[in-house]
């Protein structure tokens, strides 16, 4: 048997004895993961500075600080998270118990890339642990020195049957797309992530594909333009332009350069220090050009036209609503599908069952859809399904009483109607 397979059948197994369920030890997980990303942090930008030449203050402050930010978040709010949701009812559950309440899912692979490779790798790990997931964590073989730490030190803090580090390249990522799991995180290129799709649907299961693309920057006549452009550069050069929500190409009234759109840096992610500038005759131009082309994973405007804002965008900077973890994370269309961060991500990684517990009374409400199906049945049922009722606002005692009423009348209808028959029997 295949070291991936085994890894993966152990994570099935701890997960299937039920110990990842339980708020405490999800909470410990994460607190043992807070302790490995603090007293581990000399391993992790050593590492870093080997992979990818980062900066030993460059470490905390784009990888690991989000990390220990998210954490903590989770840590905080997770009773909050994994409890039973209540949702608005309508006339037919007014008496019932109506909610969503959050589950685990299983087995989540989580399959990293090299250019953040801790803050996209294990920023999906806090989502599975507080989700009450086992996980099986693949770290990006480009990043050889941090796969080699995350599998070396991981399992000393946290649960190791729980969460496998597997490390390989494609070969062994490949034998781990083969397993079954219950749920598929990747974060790498577009090309990678149709492979992962396409595995994934050999076993119908659902994917997060946290992908790239060319996020354009468009730039407003009227900005300011010093501190639109030290923000761009900032957003461009970080990481050196290796970024997957680096603004791509700029949309400048200001003309520094023509760039023809057809050119073949017009086509591509360009994933590196080099930043096209094409020139457009306004906002519905620059509309026009982006919208012909694949969806992006992050839009930027440097304007002072609020109107050209909207969500899902980044007004008047760069790259920073990664760093906010109430906005939902994640890509649409060719950039990618699913989103995370803060509760995005415990979401994401959690089965949103729908509970509805009914109460054995009421059933003179039920006759309407018991045959024999009749007219007047019919009209009940259309007044107790389409009744749009604000129940906060009229009270739910009221609505209750109501509700009981309607039964009785119902009921009446129904014992009227039997009478008759009894009666029209015993005439004859
Ligand atoms: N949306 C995000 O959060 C995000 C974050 C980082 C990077 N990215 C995007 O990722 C891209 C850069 O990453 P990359 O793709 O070069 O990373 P990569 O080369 O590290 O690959 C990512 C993962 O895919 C696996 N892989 C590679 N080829 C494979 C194959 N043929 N079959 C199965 N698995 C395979 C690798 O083992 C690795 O774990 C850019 O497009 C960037 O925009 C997106
Ligand atoms: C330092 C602050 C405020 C934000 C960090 C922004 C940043 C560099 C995000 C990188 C996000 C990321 C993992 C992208 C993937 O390629």
């Amino acid at each position: 048997m295949s070291r991936e397979r085994q890894a993966v059948e152990r994570a099935r197994k701890a997960f299937l004895t039920g110990r990842s369920k339980p708020l405490d030890y999800r909470i410990g997980q994460l607190k043992s993961l807070q302790r490995f990303v603090v007293e581990r942090q000399k391993d992790i930008s050593d590492a870093l500075k080997k992979d990818l030449n980062k900066s030993k203050l460059g470490t905390p402050l784009y990888e690991t600080l989000g990390l220990e930010g998210e954490i903590l978040l989770a840590v905080n709010k997770l009773a909050e998270w994994a409890a039973p949701r209540p949702v608005e009812k309508n006339l037919l559950t007014l008496s019932d118990q109506v909610f969503i309440q959050p589950e685990p899912l299983g087995v989540v692979l989580i399959i990293g890339a090299w250019n953040y490779p801790w803050a996209v790798t294990i920023q999906p790990l806090i989502g599975a642990i507080a989700a009450g997931n086992a996980a099986v964590v693949k770290p990006s073989e480009v990043s050889a020195h941090t796969s080699k730490v995350m599998e070396e030190l991981l399992p000393l803090y946290l649960d190791k049957e729980m969460y496998p580090v597997v490390t390989g390249g494609v070969p062994e990522t490949q034998e781990l797309l083969k397993q079954r799991f219950d749920h598929i995180f990747y974060t790498g290129n577009s090309t990678v992530g149709k492979l992962v799709m396409e595995a994934a649907s050999r076993h119908l299961t659902p994917v997060t594909l946290e992908l790239g693309g060319k996020s354009p920057c468009y730039i407003d006549k009227d900005c300011d333009i010093t501190i639109a452009c030290r923000r761009i550069t900032w957003g461009k050069y970080t990481n050196c332009g290796q970024t997957c929500i680096a603004p791509d190409y700029i949309l400048s009234p200001t003309v520094l350069r023509d760039v023809k759109p057809d050119a073949k840096v017009m086509q591509e992610e360009i994933f590196g220090p080099l930043l096209p500038i094409i020139t457009v005759s306004g906002v519905d131009d620059a509309i026009r050009f982006i919208n012909e082309r694949e969806k992006p994973l992050a839009l930027y405007v440097f304007s002072q036209d609020n109107k050209t804002s909207s969500g899902g965008v980044l007004a008047n900077d760069c790259l920073v609503h990664f760093s906010v973890s109430a906005l939902p994370f994640g890509g649409v269309g060719n950039s990618g599908m699913g989103s995370y961060h803060g509760k995005f991500g415990f979401d994401q990684l959690s089965h949103l069952r729908g509970c509805l517990i009914k109460k054995l009374g009421m059933e003179g409400v039920n006759q309407m859809r018991y045959p024999p199906h009749t007219a007047k049945k019919l009209d009940w049922a259309r007044f107790f399904i389409l009744k749009q009722v604000d129940v906060a606002r009229v009270g739910r005692m009221a609505m209750l009483a109501l509700l009981a009423v309607i039964a009785a009348v119902v009921l009446q209808v129904r014992i009227k109607k039997n009478n008759r028959a009894l009666h029209a029997n015993c005439v004859q």
